[in-house]
């Protein structure tokens, strides 16, 4: 069973659309990153997804139609950017009301996670630094009897060390149970490369994907070879770039696009894959065609 699917999902705040999912689903046992420039809408989609907020129309189903609202809050773990509404509280005061809020509250884990995030429990939130306001959410939403875990941009303000920490406890959540998944928003290419599975890419408000990151890292590559006429032509090519005598190929569909050329007879001088950064770059500005 799917933990999440989204159909139609329309959403519009002033007059503007702001969200138009055709559709969205997520496979469990998996690590989802949502991508998106500034303002493409990952906040207002995660919180229609959290129920934070309702859409105008379309349709959401978390973990299967049967799940009622009361089963599915229980299950779905949101851990906003900031906790403005709850600065004023403790992280004792929240995991108390946690702990009447969520049947299966787990206590021990959130003990733990206070004691090597090296959390102040009385200490106000908004008396913390970002960062370390962030492993207090991270500690609070994993402690949770979810199935999915939804966080926005959960590592941004963390230093170094504890990005590997938080890292780390998203690993041991997923292995505790194989029906868990996470969703993420993220502007930081390295956590994708590090941690995803699957991307989804948002431009506003209109989604893409999901693309399998291991797959766009096999398809995406530069080919070099001899200038010649047509190039821009050449099956899965996005964009030729010439300079003196060579041109360089940015191909979206690396196996498709060499067999095209060693058909038409083209010497391939050199081949090179993108790495993660570039691939979001390309993907992420979308289809401005083929320059020559
Ligand atoms: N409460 C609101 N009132 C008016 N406009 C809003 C509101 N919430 C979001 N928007 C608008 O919706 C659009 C998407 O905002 P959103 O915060 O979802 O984007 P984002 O992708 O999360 O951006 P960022 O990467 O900067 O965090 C923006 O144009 C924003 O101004």
């Amino acid at each position: 069973m799917k933990p999440l699917t989204l159909t139609h999902v329309k959403k519009s705040i002033d007059q503007q659309s702001i969200i138009n999912v055709e559709a969205m689903s997520l496979d469990a046992g998996c690590i989802h990153a949502l991508v998106g420039d500034n303002g493409s809408g990952k906040t207002t989609l995660l919180h229609l997804i959290s129920g934070y907020i309702h859409m105008d129309s379309g349709k959401i189903v978390r973990f299967g139609e049967n799940s009622n609202k009361e089963e599915w809050k229980q299950k779905l773990s949101y851990m906003p950017q900031e906790m403005q509404a709850h600065s004023f509280f403790s992280l004792k005061d929240l995991a108390d009301l946690e702990q009447l809020a969520y049947k299966g509250w787990d206590h021990e884990l959130f003990n733990r996670l206070v004691h090597e995030f090296d959390l102040p429990l009385k200490k106000k939130l908004d008396k913390l630094s970002v960062g370390m306001r962030k492993k207090a959410m991270t500690a609070l939403a994993l402690s949770r009897p979810s199935k999915l875990l939804v966080m926005d941009e959960p590592l941004a303000g963390v230093d170094i060390s504890g990005q590997e920490q938080l890292k780390r406890e998203w690993i041991s959540y997923l292995e505790a149970d194989e029906e868990r998944t996470i969703l993420f928003s993220t502007h930081t290419p390295s956590e994708i490369g590090e941690m995803a599975d699957y991307i989804h890419i948002l431009k506003k408000g209109e989604l893409e994907g999901p693309f399998e990151k291991d797959s766009l890292s096999e398809q995406y590559a530069y080919i070099w070879v001899e200038q010649a006429p047509g190039l821009s032509s050449v099956p899965g090519v996005k964009r030729v770039q010439t300079t003196g005598n060579t041109s360089m190929l940015l191909t979206e569909d690396r196996f498709t696009t060499e067999e095209a050329l060693t058909v038409a007879r083209y010497e391939i001088q050199q081949i090179q894959a993108l790495n993660i950064t570039e691939i979001l770059r390309v993907k992420l500005e979308g289809n401005e065609g083929v320059s020559v």
